[in-house]
């Protein structure tokens, strides 16, 4: 983050492989759409890769495993329907918080900071989510995959995050685990902030254009902290 620039009133957080490692629940989910298809199960490490961009891609992709466009194409409606029971039936069962995700959260309350969930996950998967974790509480507002007309990497979500908050995106910070969440911010204008530990498409946090790696979310509200503090000796 800019030293010298404006201080920071809000931060926009991701939720899989930022705050919950979800992929168990995705694991358990995706095999039993592919079970009721007749298809084998598939591993985490292949599905870890896969998510982030939505349930849609994820549905195909997990099916475009075994089969070609035109037959994904033909059983997608029945495959997607499946695929969204599971996920309901399980939701939550097998996922786990991240280390300094509720002391971060609580953290950067304890700051000022407004903060909001914006998530590519559809939005009736992520509400019961957040409230079955305890993480409900913390955010103003949750936005999901469906609740714009486009999904990250698109500057959409956050744009429309820091409309409901109405605070300038140059004083929000967005903090995810992949490039579709960089992407999205920095398109919007917000400062990014990004976690090592979470699935990035498979490929290195490195890579992600952002205005830092933190450890946790813990890392993350000091950081803001100590750039507000400096901010407001430099205003
Ligand atoms: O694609 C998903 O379902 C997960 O997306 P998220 O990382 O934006 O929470
Ligand atoms: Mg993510």
């Amino acid at each position: 983050m800019r030293a010298g620039s404006a201080g920071i009133r809000a931060v926009i957080i991701d939720l899989d492989g930022t705050m919950l490692d979800t992929v168990p629940d995705f694991e358990a989910a995706l095999n039993g759409m592919r079970h009721d298809l007749g298809l084998a199960p598939i591993s985490q490490a292949i599905i870890k890769p896969l998510v982030g961009k939505g349930s849609e891609k994820l549905v195909r992709d997990a099916l475009l495993l075994d089969w070609d466009a035109a037959r994904v194409d033909a059983a997608y409606t029945d495959a997607m329907a499946g695929y969204q029971r599971h996920y309901l039936a399980i939701n939550g069962d097998r996922s786990t918080l991240y280390d300094g995700v509720l002391d971060g959260l609580a953290a950067m309350q304890a700051l000022g900071l407004r903060l909001v969930c914006v998530t590519n996950k559809p939005i009736a998967f992520a509400l019961p989510l957040l409230a079955q974790k305890g993480l409900a509480p913390y955010f103003e507002h949750v936005f999901g995959g469906d609740s714009f007309a486009k999904k990250k990497p698109d500057a959409m979500p956050m744009l429309g995050a820091c409309a409901a908050l109405d605070i300038p995106p140059a004083q929000v910070v967005a903090i995810g685990d992949s490039s579709n969440d960089a992407e999205s911010a920095r398109a919007a204008g917000c400062f990014v902030l990004t976690v090592p530990y979470g699935y990035n498409h498979g490929r290195p946090v490195q890579e992600i254009q952002s205005d830092g790696i933190v450890d946790s979310l813990l890392d993350a509200a000091r950081r803001i902290g100590a750039h507000n503090a400096t901010a407001s000796l430099t205003n």
